[in-house]
């Protein structure tokens, strides 16, 4: 059976979403690698699954990175899966369920969206590190950059900051902090260069993905990492290469993204599960 399919993107992160409300898709990683490839299959940063929630939310959000790999936070994705969900139920308030906990998503007008990603985890446990370490002054350098700060957003973040890009060879050095024996679990791993105090310019190296052109959580995690360090207030505009996001870190802890979610096309994948 071909399986219809809605590509999306927020501010140029893109993802091929699938519906499994009332069908179930058992998707091999190899599937799932085909789907996201740019010159064989569709083409995506993530394939994101929309399933049933049992527990009361409007909707359970898997979240596969191109690699087939599974993540628990995809803020870009976020915004686009309450944009629809919305959609259909008339509703401006969405709950949307991940493996890593409930967010909740606010429409503020046409294609523009607000979603409250949670509380960061700043203990390196919790990222996670693969041991005891200050989240905020990470030993970890390579090539031009060093000294980071992690946090995790509902997935694993290292902030490099950065006096600009020209450089990086953010293909070259992406791949290798990625992977680094200080992230067990893997980490997405952000440049941000501190315009001013209420303005980032961030370019991330997702896990799973590689080099996008932006990312939702990334740009939560860089404003939380700027702002424990004292180079930013609360709020910033993070700027990526795709487009701008809004990130407010609450008084009550809780980090606030809001910007575009957008539907690129619709299509049918042949059978390929
Ligand atoms: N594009 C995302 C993050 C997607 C998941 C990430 N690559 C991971 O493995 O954690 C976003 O907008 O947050």
């Amino acid at each position: 059976m071909p399986l219809h399919f809605l590509k999306m993107h927020g501010a140029g992160n893109d993802f091929v979403v699938l519906d499994a409300r009332t069908t179930q898709l058992n998707l091999s990683a190899a599937a799932i690698r085909h789907i996201a490839d740019r010159r064989l299959g569709v083409g995506c940063d993530q394939l994101v699954i929309i399933e049933p929630d049992e527990a009361g939310a409007d909707a359970f959000m898997r979240i596969l990175n191109a690699d087939g790999s599974e993540s628990g936070a995809c803020g870009n994705a976020t915004r686009c899966v309450a944009a629809l969900l919305a959609e259909e139920t008339g509703e401006r308030g969405v709950t949307i369920r991940t493996i890593s906990g409930l967010l909740k998503a606010e429409i503020l007008g046409p294609g523009l969206v607000e979603v409250d990603m949670g509380t960061p985890l700043l203990e390196w446990g919790d990222i996670p590190l693969v041991g005891p370490a200050d989240t905020l002054h990470l030993q970890l350098a390579l090539g031009p950059v060093s000294d980071p700060a992690a946090c995790s957003m509902g997935n694993p973040h290292a902030t490099f900051f950065v006096d600009g890009f020209a450089h990086l060879r953010i293909e070259l050095i992406g791949p290798k902090l990625e992977t680094h024996r200080m992230f067990p679990e893997r980490a997405n791993i952000g440049f941000a260069l501190i315009e001013s105090p209420s303005r980032i310019r961030l370019k991330v190296w997702e896990r799973g993905a590689g080099l996008t052109l932006a990312c939702g959580s990334g740009a939560c995690a860089a404003l939380v990492n700027a702002h424990r360090r004292g180079l930013t207030g609360r709020q910033a505009t993070v700027a990526m290469d795709g487009g701008e996001l809004l990130i407010t870190w609450a008084e009550n802890g809780h980090v606030l993204m809001r910007g575009p979610a957008e539907t690129a096309f619709a299509g049918e994948l042949p059978d390929l599960v």
